[in-house]
C-alpha cells in the first residue's frame, strides 16, 4: 500500500477513506481495533493472578510478582515500538506484525491452561507443571512484546488519520479512543472471571483457564482483521527516521563536548545541552531541552503505578478472602476489578463537564499538574483504606498453627458424656456427639490424654506432627482405637468450602449430594474433603435401605466437619440430628468493603492519568510528542518494578503494614512532586518552534532573530509560574 501524501505542505490526501459527519471513516477501523485489543489485554490480566496461584500452584508473593513483571515489560516495549515504528517499518506494518506476535501469545496462554495435555493420570491436575509454567512464560513474553509494541502506535497512527482541518475532531477522537480502552476492559472483566469459573476439561473437569485466556485470544484475532480490513483507507505516513536515536545522539554529543571543554578557558553556556550547538541544529537542541524538563517532572510519578497496578494482583488476592455474596448476583474475587472501568466511564465525564467547570467557577486554577498531585494523594488514600479492609479480613482469618505448633479438637463419637483432660488444660465436657470448639495449642509433639466416659478412664500418650491441625475421635468404646485426622490448614481456595463427614454409626454410610459424593463411609470412620460452592446443598444419607436429608447453606470460604452421631435413626430427619464443627469460619468481610478504595484509586486515575497523558502530549514538541508517549508509559514499567523492590525489600509479615508503607511511600514522593511542579513553567512547543523555524527561513547571516528565540525561551522559562499556571488554564 503507497503512502498518500499531498506533496504541498501541511496539506494531505487521506487515502481513500470517506469522510462521515466530519471524520475520516478509516478511524471507525482504529477504534473497534483498540476496543478488541483492550479485552483481550485486560480480560486475560484480569485472571492471570488467580491462573498462577490456582493452575501454576505458586504462592501469593511468586504470583504477584511475575504479575508486576509482566505489567513493567509491557510498559517496556513501546520504547521499541515506537523505534520499529518510527525508523524502519512505519506504524501501519509495526501494528500488523506485533498483533500477530500478540495474537500468538495469547493463543500459548490459552493452551498453557489445558491441563488435559499433561494429565496422564487423569486425576485432574498436571504431571508436567514445567511444560505449562515455560508455555505460559513464553506466551506471556509474546503478549508483553505485542501490546507494548502497538501501544505508542496505535493511537498515533488514529491521530494522523486527522488533517488538519480536523483538529476538533481529532480531539474527540482521543476521548472516545479512552472510553474504548475502557469499554473493552469492562466487558472483558466481567467476562473472563465467569469463564474461569466454570468447569472444563476432556478426562476431568477443573477451572476453565483455557478458555478465559482463549476468548481474549480469539478476541485480539478480531483485532487484527478488524485492522486489516480497513487498510485500503488509511492515511500511512512514510518512517521519519529515529528520532530518538537523534535524541540520544545529541544528548551524548552535549555531554562528550562539556567533558571536553571543562577548563577554565571555556566560557560557561546557558544550559548543558547548548553544548551541541557545534553539531546539532539550534531546533533540535530546544526541542530536546523541552522533552527533558518533562521527563525530570516524570522521575517522581512510577510511584503512582506502584499502587495503580496492585489492584489486579493484591487486591484481587484480598477479594478472595472476602464474600462476594451481592443477593442477586455473586462476584468473583477478579471480578471486583470491573469496578474501576465502570467508575472511568462514569468519572472522566463528571470530572471534565461538572467538578473542573465548578473548581474553575470558584476561581481555583487547578493545573495538571497540581491535578496529578491530587491523583497521587487519592491513590494513597485508596491504599489506606485496602489497609483498613485488610484489619477487618485477619479479625475473621483462623490462626493456623507455627511449624513448632500442633492445634487438636476433640470429637465424642460415642453416645456418653466424656470428659477429658489433654496435658494440664482444663478438663473437657463433650456431650455424645459433639465437638470441642476451639483448638487446644501445644508447642509439643507429645501430649497426654486422660478420658473418662461412665465407669471406663483411659490415659494414653499421644503424637503428632508439628504445623498441623488433627482431629481426636473418641471411640464408643474408650478402649478401642482412637483414630486422629488432619484437618485443613489453610483456606479453602477460590472461596469454596471444604466438607467432611464422620460416621459414628456401627453400620456403613453413604453420603451423596448433587454438587458432591462423599461415597461410603465405614463405621467410626470418615470421608475425603469435598469442595462445594457457596448456596444451599441437600446431602442424601443412607445406610442400607433407610436414608434421610441433611440441607445446609454455605458461605466462602469455609471448611465443616459433619458428625453422624451413633444414635441417628434413619427415616426421621435427620435436620437436627447431625452434629457441625466449624473448624474455618466462613468469609465474612463482604467484597462490597473494596469500593471505597476503588473509588479512590480511580478518582486518582482520572486526575492522574488522563490529565498526565494530555500534559505529555500538550507539553512535547511537535516530532517527539512519541518519545514522550514512551516515556510516560515507561513510568508504569518503573512503577511495577518498585512493587517487586519494596515487597522484597520489606517483607512485612502483615499485608495491611504493607498497603500503609506504599500509602506513605507515595505521600512522601508526592511531596517531592509539589515542590517540583511548583518550579515548572508550562510552555507551548508550537510557539517555540516557530520561532526558530522563523529564524531558518530567512536566512539571516546575523542570526538575530534565533537569538530572539533563545532569549523568548529564556525569558520563558523565568516567568513567575503564577503567570503560567494562568496559562495553562
Ligand atoms: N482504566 C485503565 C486505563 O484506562 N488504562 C489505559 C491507560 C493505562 C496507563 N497506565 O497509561 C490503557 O491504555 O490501558
Amino acid at each position: 500500500m503507497a503512502d498518500k501524501e499531498d506533496p504541498k505542505k501541511g496539506k494531505r490526501s487521506k487515502g481513500t477513506s470517506k469522510e462521515v459527519c466530519g471524520y475520516p471513516l478509516s478511524i471507525f477501523f482504529i477504534v473497534v481495533n483498540e476496543f478488541c485489543e483492550r479485552f483481550s489485554y485486560y480480560g486475560m490480566r484480569a485472571v492471570l493472578v488467580l491462573y498462577f496461584k490456582y493452575f501454576l500452584r505458586w504462592d501469593d508473593d511468586l504470583a504477584t510478582s511475575i504479575y508486576h513483571t509482566f505489567v513493567a515489560l509491557c510498559y517496556l516495549t513501546p520504547i521499541l515500538g515506537a523505534i520499529v515504528a518510527d525508523s524502519w517499518l512505519g506504524k501501519f506494518k509495526t501494528i500488523i506484525y506485533l498483533s500477530i506476535v500478540y495474537a500468538i501469545g495469547q493463543v500459548a496462554m490459552a493452551v498453557s491452561a489445558i491441563h488435559d495435555i499433561t494429565d496422564t493420570d487423569r486425576d485432574g491436575t498436571p504431571d508436567n507443571m514445567t511444560f505449562h509454567v515455560v508455555l505460559s512464560m513464553v506466551g506471556l513474553l509474546l503478549i508483553a512484546l505485542g501490546t507494548g509494541g502497538i501501544k505508542p502506535c496505535v493511537a498515533a497512527f488514529g491521530g494522523d488519520q486527522f488533517g488538519d482541518h480536523q483538529e476538533k475532531q481529532r480531539r474527540t477522537f482521543f476521548s472516545v479512543f479512552y472510553l474504548c480502552i475502557n469499554g473493552g476492559s469492562l466487558l472483558s472483566t466481567i467476562i473472563t472471571p465467569i469463564l474461569r469459573a466454570q468447569n472444563c476439561g476432556i478426562y476431568s473437569k477443573q477451572k476453565c483457564y483455557s478458555l478465559a485466556f482463549g476468548v481474549p485470544a480469539a478476541l485480539m484475532m478480531v483485532a487484527l482483521v478488524v485492522f486489516i480490513l480497513g487498510s485500503g483507507m488509511y492515511y500511512k505516513a512514510k518512517p521519519q527516521g529515529n528520532i530518538m536515536l537523534d535524541v540520544c545522539k545529541c544528548i551524548g554529543f552535549a555531554i562528550k563536548n562539556r567533558y571536553r571543554h571543562r577548563g577554565n578557558q571555556y566560557p560557561k553556556r546557558k544550559h548543558w545541552m547548548d553544548w551541541a550547538e557545534e553539531k546539532y541544529e539550534k531546533l533540535l537542541i530546544a526541542q530536546i531541552k523541552m522533552v527533558l524538563k518533562v521527563l525530570f517532572l516524570y522521575i517522581p510519578l512510577p510511584m503512582f503505578w506502584t499502587l495503580f497496578d496492585q489492584k489486579g494482583s493484591r487486591w484481587t488476592l484480598q477479594a478472595t478472602t472476602m464474600n462476594g455474596d451481592f443477593g442477586l448476583l455473586v462476584i468473583q474475587p477478579d471480578q471486583m476489578q470491573t469496578v474501576n472501568p465502570i467508575l472511568i466511564l462514569t468519572l472522566v465525564p463528571v470530572m471534565d463537564s461538572l467538578i473542573y467547570p465548578l473548581i474553575k467557577k470558584c476561581g481555583l486554577n487547578f493545573t495538571p499538574l497540581k491535578r496529578m498531585t491530587v491523583g497521587m494523594i487519592l491513590a494513597a488514600l485508596a491504599f489506606v483504606c485496602a489497609a483498613v479492609v485488610q484489619l477487618q479480613i485477619d479479625k475473621t482469618l483462623p490462626v493456623f498453627p507455627s511449624a513448632s505448633q500442633v492445634q487438636l479438637k476433640l470429637l465424642n463419637m460415642g453416645n456418653k458424656t466424656v470428659t477429658v483432660q489433654l496435658q494440664d488444660n482444663e478438663p473437657a465436657i463433650l456431650a455424645p456427639a459433639q465437638v470441642s470448639d476451639e483448638y487446644f495449642v501445644f508447642d509439643t509433639d507429645q501430649i497426654t490424654v486422660l478420658a473418662t466416659a461412665g465407669s471406663t478412664t483411659v490415659h494414653r500418650g499421644i503424637s503428632f506432627t508439628k504445623g498441623k491441625r488433627q482431629k481426636l475421635l473418641l471411640p464408643l468404646d474408650l478402649n478401642k482405637e482412637w483414630v486422629q485426622i488432619d484437618d485443613l490448614n489453610s483456606k479453602p481456595e477460590e472461596g469454596n468450602n471444604a466438607i467432611r463427614f464422620v460416621n459414628g454409626k456401627n453400620a456403613e454410610v453413604n453420603v451423596s449430594s448433587a454438587v458432591a459424593n462423599f461415597g461410603i463411609i465405614q463405621p467410626f470412620h470418615y470421608s475425603n474433603y469435598s469442595l462445594i460452592k457457596n448456596g444451599k446443598v441437600t446431602f442424601n444419607l443412607q445406610s442400607g435401605s433407610e436414608s434421610c436429608e441433611y440441607s445446609r447453606d454455605f458461605g466462602f470460604g469455609s471448611s465443616f466437619t459433619f458428625l453422624i452421631p451413633n444414635n441417628l435413626t434413619f427415616g426421621q430427619n435427620c435436620q437436627e440430628e447431625i452434629t457441625s464443627a466449624e473448624d474455618i469460619k466462613p468469609n465474612s468481610v463482604h467484597m462490597a468493603l473494596q469500593i471505597p478504595q476503588y473509588f479512590f484509586i480511580t478518582a486518582g486515575e482520572v486526575m492522574f492519568s488522563v490529565t498526565g497523558l494530555e500534559f505529555s502530549y500538550s507539553q512535547a514538541p511537535s516530532n517527539m510528542k512519541a518519545v514522550l508517549q514512551a516515556g510516560w508509559l515507561f513510568t508504569v514499567a518503573i512503577g511495577n518494578f518498585i512493587v517487586l523492590i519494596v515487597a522484597e525489600l520489606a517483607k512485612l509479615p502483615k499485608q495491611w503494614a504493607e498497603y500503609v508503607l506504599f500509602a506513605s511511600l507515595l505521600v512522601a514522593v508526592c511531596i517531592i512532586f509539589s515542590i517540583m511542579a511548583y518550579f515548572y513553567t508550562y510552555i507551548d512547543p508550537a510557539e517555540i518552534e516557530a520561532q526558530f523555524k522563523k529564524v531558518d527561513d530567512d536566512d539571516e547571516d546575523d542570526k538575530s532573530k534565533q537569538q530572539k528565540a533563545e532569549i523568548e525561551m529564556v525569558k520563558r522559562d523565568s516567568v513567575s509560574s503564577s503567570e503560567d499556571d494562568e496559562k495553562s488554564k
